[in-house]
């Protein structure tokens, strides 16, 4: 056997900032060496961010990535570090022809190895993800090599995040080449409970691999997707040797007794990938000794995170990476009283700090005196910047001028609200953040250009119900610190924020089931409609009442608008609304009743 200490470089990339992120490459590298490494793993497309969506079809993007992997080797080399290969993730392009209409080779999801200064191999993810969030076909071409490179002795194989995911490909290829361990950068992002999927998914394929395997994932947020890290170490026999925090930088260093390779030849040949394509091997040797042995550090394994935790941290890091990768130093939003907003400022105070974060409270002639009060509490718990701007009179005048009545004029008093902290922020420079959820979201229980005016919706992916369980869980964390904490002493939320019946106060009276169902019924059917795609039939005969199937189908379905004109917000689930469902807008498809 062979030792070998491999550092996973879990870390957080700016899409396109092709300089920031050579940066942090060379400055993780440095740790990775200081802590005696032998191999540093970056994550899928490192150097450009993932995903860099249509910025792959441009030339200039592509030429600047090929650029910097190159500039990257160099510069380790200068800054004595060349020699630690470095396995990290940029964009290159294709010998073939592109899929598109681009002049030059079409681009690839790539992997490089960087070594004493040079690139000395080159891969690509040969399976490319279609479905979900991915639309890699319309990106990339599929990747047909597998770089395995020898390095103090162990023959190490390089594949690329969906290579983990579908069969056939890279692991085949792997396996028949003997390969002693096989290192995988990956961008793959969060939904609920996909820790444990990861987790089964990396161990079969090192049991299929019969080598340990090594998984690195990307943390941080990018518009609405969260990576969650979650980095992986697992042995032949598919044991767990280490894993990373979730949601937070991590380099994980592993000591691993690796098998001696045997196979004496250098070169390239092809081999049956196993599923109807041919992928060459590209045999290279950086150090054919194995190291003197040397005492291994014991390996790191992360704690793991309940599921409500697991969502609140999505959220605060979320929003944390949304307003400082966009240049904010501070976010806005109108505080009712309510849960929804509620819950937004508590996540923002989290993600930025109280200081950081301005709340307008806009009592209407119909708000009551326990709205004011309740987020009044929530002002003095958690220290947040705040004003108070009445609107009974702009709602007025608006009223006279243009004759407004009835839902006209509830409406108008959304739209004031709305037309304020889009003015609030215009004059200093505040992101403004949107507080409907994802049952709001579903049913178009909002005003257009009213409340869903803004800039990130935080819980736009959040049912109702699982607003109410988020905020009961964050005032149970009262006087715990983290880096998805503050340190609130008492319970940031005011209870009755929680416990009141939900109201949207555009009317004396008014509660929200006057309109829609009560929510812990609504959020069942929503879930198997929308997360499930479950027909009518099937609705039905999974139990929910066929009256209430009909009405809400009906209501999904027409605000497909309002929720194509919605900010973006971090998707938690298998099938946020973003880019997970894509339903036309003009659409005369309906369910039929059963
Ligand atoms: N297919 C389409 N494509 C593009 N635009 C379309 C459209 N269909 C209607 N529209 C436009 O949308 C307008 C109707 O939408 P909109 O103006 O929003 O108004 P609307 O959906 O009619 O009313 C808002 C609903 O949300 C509720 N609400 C409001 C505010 C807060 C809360 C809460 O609790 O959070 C609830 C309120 O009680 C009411 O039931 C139409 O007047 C038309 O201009
Ligand atoms: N009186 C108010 N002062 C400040 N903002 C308000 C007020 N009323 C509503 N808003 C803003 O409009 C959003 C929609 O609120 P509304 O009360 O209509 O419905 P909601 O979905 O029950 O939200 P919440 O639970 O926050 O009250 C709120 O989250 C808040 O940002
Ligand atoms: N970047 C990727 O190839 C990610 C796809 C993969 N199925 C995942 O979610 O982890």
């Amino acid at each position: 056997m062979a030792q070998l200490r491999i550092a996973l470089a879990q870390t957080n990339p700016a899409v396109g900032d092709l300089t920031a992120n050579a940066d942090k490459l060379v400055e993780w590298t440095r740790r990775a060496a200081d802590r005696g490494a032998h191999l540093a793993v970056f994550t899928e497309m490192f150097l450009t961010g993932y995903p860099v969506e249509d910025l792959v079809l441009r030339n200039s993007f592509v030429e600047a990535s090929i650029a910097a992997v190159e500039a990257a080797a160099r510069r380790l080399a200068e800054e004595g570090l060349g020699e630690i290969p470095v396995v990290v993730g940029y964009v290159d392009r294709a010998d073939r022809a592109p899929r598109v209409g681009q002049p030059k080779g079409a681009p690839l999801d790539a992997a490089a190895l960087l070594y004493r200064g040079q690139v000395v191999a080159r891969t690509a993810k040969h399976h490319l993800p279609n479905y979900g969030v991915f639309d890699e076909y319309r990106y990339f071409v599929r990747g047909d090599r597998l770089p395995i490179f020898r390095l103090h002795g162990v023959d190490v194989a390089i594949a690329v995040c969906e290579d983990l995911w579908q069969d056939g490909g890279p692991v085949a290829v792997a396996a028949e080449a003997g390969a002693g361990l096989l290192v995988v950068p990956n961008a793959s992002p969060y939904e609920r409970e996909k820790d444990d999927v990861r987790l089964e998914l990396v161990s079969r394929r090192a049991r299929e691999a019969g080598c340990a395997l090594a998984y690195a994932n990307q943390v941080g947020g990018q518009d609405e997707l969260v990576f969650d890290g979650d980095s992986i170490v697992v042995s032949a026999s598919g044991e767990l040797v280490a894993r990373a925090a979730r949601f937070t930088e991590e380099l994980l260093v592993t000591d691993l007794d690796l098998p001696e390779a045997t196979y004496g030849g250098l070169g390239s040949f092809e081999v049956d990938a196993g599923d109807g394509t041919v992928i060459t091997v590209e045999r290279l040797e950086l150090s054919a000794r194995p190291l003197e042995p040397y005492d291994p550090e014991p390996p790191s394994v992360a704690g793991h995170l309940d599921d409500t935790a697991e969502v609140y941290s999505a959220l605060v890091l979320a929003v944390r990476d949304y307003v400082a990768k966009n240049g904010f130093r501070s976010v806005i939003l109108g505080l009712s009283g309510g849960i929804d907003s509620a819950l937004t400022a508590t996540i923002a105070s989290d993600a930025i700090g109280p200081d950081r974060v301005h709340v307008v409270l806009m009592p209407s002639r119909y708000s009551s005196d326990h709205s004011l009060g309740d987020a009044q509490e929530l002002v003095d718990r958690q220290g947040v910047n705040a004003r108070v701007v009445p609107i009974a009179a702009m709602v007025e005048a608006f009223e006279k001028e243009l004759s407004l009545t009835g839902l006209s004029e509830e409406n108008l008093q959304a739209r004031v609200r709305g037309m304020i902290l889009m003015g609030l922020s215009n004059e200093h420079g505040h992101l403004v953040l949107t507080t409907g959820n994802k049952s709001e979201l579903a049913t178009g229980y909002s005003t257009l250009y009213g409340d869903s005016a803004g800039g990130f919706a935080p819980i736009k992916d959040v049912l109702k119900t699982l607003v109410w369980e988020l905020a009961r869980w964050r005032n149970a964390q009262a006087g715990v610190e983290s880096e998805f904490l503050h340190g609130f002493a008492v319970p940031p939320i005011p209870e009755n924020s929680i416990t009141k019946e939900p109201s949207a106060e555009l009317r004396p009276g008014q509660r929200d089931t006057d309109s829609l169902p009560e929510y812990d019924v609504l959020d069942r059917l929503l879930d198997d409609y929308v997360e499930k795609d479950m027909g009518s039939a099937s609705l039905v005969a999974a139990g929910h009442d066929p009256d209430l199937v009909a009405r809400v189908i009906r209501l999904v379905d027409l605000a497909e608008y309002k929720r194509r004109q919605y900010p973006p917000g971090p998707k938690i689930t298998p099938k946020n609304f973003g880019r997970d469902r894509r339903l036309p807008i003009t659409n005369r498809w309906r369910e039929t009743a059963p």
